[in-house]
């Protein structure tokens, strides 16, 4: 599991810690097989030079050794087994709930083409060691319950078997470090490969009409990078491969050792030792060449949990308590919110000049329609996202009735809040407690112009496959329907046709107000500027101006949906949550 207070020291032991009791049951019964099976090599062994007069002890022990083996082979089996899936379950859950808490600014400098993979691909090979696990767990205490039978029947043979063994393994891990420099390489280039395939994805209208554009697309970025993949890996296994046919003619000569030197340095030494070597050795290269098989997916293993690590480290937040209760949340209404001397700055990229906002002293009250004008790129998103709780200021402090918001009340003063931002996400679902939210949804619906287009079915809407201009009335009619205290829309208006752009400026808002709402909205649209109670103008991430608008006009020169709707009675807020 990975926390917050281990970050980047994820590694399997960390990993089997919680589930100590199972491994430790695994290992045990592991033992059992692993010395079970060298009691009946040893069992075999002796009846191969056995008399008559010993059958029947022999047939006692065999059968013994068989039941033994079954029971520890298949208890370790199944522990181990158990063991990898919760860990995979765990690291599933532990991920999403880091990228739940995460910062948002970590979140979105991490981007979503390098933190798919880590869910998908690192957990996978996760996953996969995690299912090989348990014959790696056998067959590594097979090969310690031989090495220990090979100790009985001859130290000086052991010892200098041993000494092959070591060296041989010797070999393998250092064709595994270099095998291992090559997963990591590969895994990088599957990161770049993931954003060329989002590439194609979402950019495949505009690749369709740019043939230069998509031939390098496809020839430059995406078979390339496959090509490097692919080349990487196979090195990488190559090498592996290699050092494994390496290892198994190693055995080989180890037994040929064995048979060599017991004549000729323990002449006095049974027959049966040469034997016995033999047997097991022979034996022992199945486990062996499995131990050896799993060193791939033991090395992709490691590689993903140096990027889970990684991202760990990364989305580590001070606000813990982020996936507590939401029956906790606090929506009640509030009198003001503030920024005061607030300063934030964006982490520049090498040579470049980051970009700077503030320092801002802005207050809004409650009730308040609120303009954020100013050029693109002003810092107006930016200073949205400070407003929200979102970003934490460098300097300065963010307060709600002029208490100021700490990381414990963070999360609570974000609850007051429901936005539409420029890029923002279409939930299908309406997520109320009260059952009268379906309604409430049809009526607004009806006021948006979708009803026909969309109904809602127990608490979803049918479809959100709908025009562009119709999906944000749809997230418009899901803010409006959470009935928090205060709305943010973020260039709401900027798809909506000029009868909608009309209708949400002149009549949507004042409604909102109506209800009591506090509405801050994003705008480009200067014919409307006059429907806001202030303005407030960023340029190059400075407040320029603060101003109250002139009188807001209320002439309503179209009858819409909307209009309509308010006379049957706009005084039907959507209770809260
Ligand atoms: N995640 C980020 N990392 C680094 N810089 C960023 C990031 N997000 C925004 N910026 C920079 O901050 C500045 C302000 O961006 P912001 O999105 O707040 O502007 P804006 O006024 O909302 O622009 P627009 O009208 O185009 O939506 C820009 O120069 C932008 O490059």
């Amino acid at each position: 599991m990975i926390t917050s207070s281990n970050p980047g020291k994820l590694h399997i032991a960390g990993l089997l810690r919680p589930y100590w009791k199972l491994v430790l049951c695994g290992i045990l019964l592991g033992l059992v097989g692993g010395a079970s099976v060298a009691g009946l090599l040893a069992v075999v062994n002796k009846g191969l030079y056995a008399g008559s007069g010993d059958v029947g002890s022999l047939i006692a022990s065999f059968a013994g050794l068989c039941v033994l083996i079954v029971i520890g082979s298949v208890g370790s089996d199944i522990s181990a087994n158990a063991v990898g899936q919760k860990i995979v379950a765990s690291l599933r859950k532990s991920l999403a709930a880091k990228i739940l808490m995460a910062p948002i600014d970590q979140l979105e400098s991490y981007r979503a083409h390098r933190l798919i993979p880590v869910l998908t691909k690192d957990v996978d090979a996760i996953s996969d060691f995690a299912f090989f696990f348990p014959a790696f767990l056998v067959s590594g205490v097979v090969v310690a319950g031989c090495l220990v039978y090979l100790a009985l029947l001859s130290w000086p043979l052991f010892l200098v078997t041993a000494a092959l063994i070591a060296l041989g393994s010797f070999a393998h891990f250092r064709a595994r470090q270099r095998g291992m420099s090559g997963f990591n390489l590969a895994r990088q280039y599957e990161d770049d490969l993931q954003k060329h395939y989002r590439t194609i994805a979402e950019g495949a209208k505009e690749l369709r009409l740019h043939r230069p554009r998509r031939h390098h697309v496809h020839v430059d970025l995406i078979q390339r990078t496959v090509d490097r993949i692919s080349d990487v890996q196979i090195g990488a296994i190559n090498l592996l491969v290699t050092a494994r046919a390496l290892g198994t003619v190693m055995l080989f000569m180890v037994i040929g050792t064995a048979l060599v030197l017991r004549p000729l340095l323990w002449p006095d030494s049974p027959p049966s030792v040469s034997s016995g070597f033999v047997l097991v050795l022979l034996f022992m290269r199945g486990p062996i060449d499995q131990l050896i098989g799993m060193l791939p997916s033991l090395g992709r293993a490691q590689v993903a949990m140096r990027r889970i690590a990684d991202l760990s480290e990364r989305f580590a937040t001070a606000e813990q308590d982020l996936l507590e209760d939401p029956a906790d949340a606090m929506t009640d209404r509030i009198e003001s919110i503030e920024l005061r001397g607030v300063s934030y700055s964006f982490q520049a990229a090498a040579n470049e000049t980051p970009f700077v906002l503030g320092p801002v002293d802005l207050r809004i009250r409650r009730g308040e329609i609120v303009f954020i004008v100013g050029d693109n790129g002003s810092g107006k998103t930016t200073l949205i996202k400070l407003l929200l709780g979102l970003y934490v200021p460098d300097q300065g402090q963010l307060l709600r009735d002029g208490v100021p918001v700490i990381g414990a009340t963070r999360d609570d003063y974000r609850q007051l809040f429901t936005t539409v931002f420029a890029d923002y996400y279409l939930f299908d679902t309406l997520l109320r407690h009260d059952d009268q939210a379906p309604e409430g949804a049809q009526r607004y619906l009806d006021r948006l112009e979708l009803a026909h287009k969309v109904s809602v079915e127990n608490g979803m809407f049918s479809t959100t496959d709908l025009s562009t201009g119709q999906r944000k009335r749809l997230a418009l009619i899901n803010a409006w329907i959470e009935g928090r205290p205060v709305l943010v829309f973020d260039e709401w208006a900027a798809d909506q046709d000029p009868a909608f752009r009309q209708v949400f400026y002149t009549e949507l808002l004042a409604d909102l107000k109506r209800l009591g709402k506090t509405i801050i909205v994003i705008s480009h649209d200067d014919r409307y500027f006059h429907c806001a109670d202030r303005l407030v103008r960023l340029r190059n991430g400075q407040l320029q101006e603060d101003r109250p608008t002139q009188q807001r006009r209320h002439a309503r020169p179209r009858r819409s949906p909307a209009s309509r709707l308010q006379d049957e009675g706009a005084s039907q807020e959507p209770s809260r949550a």
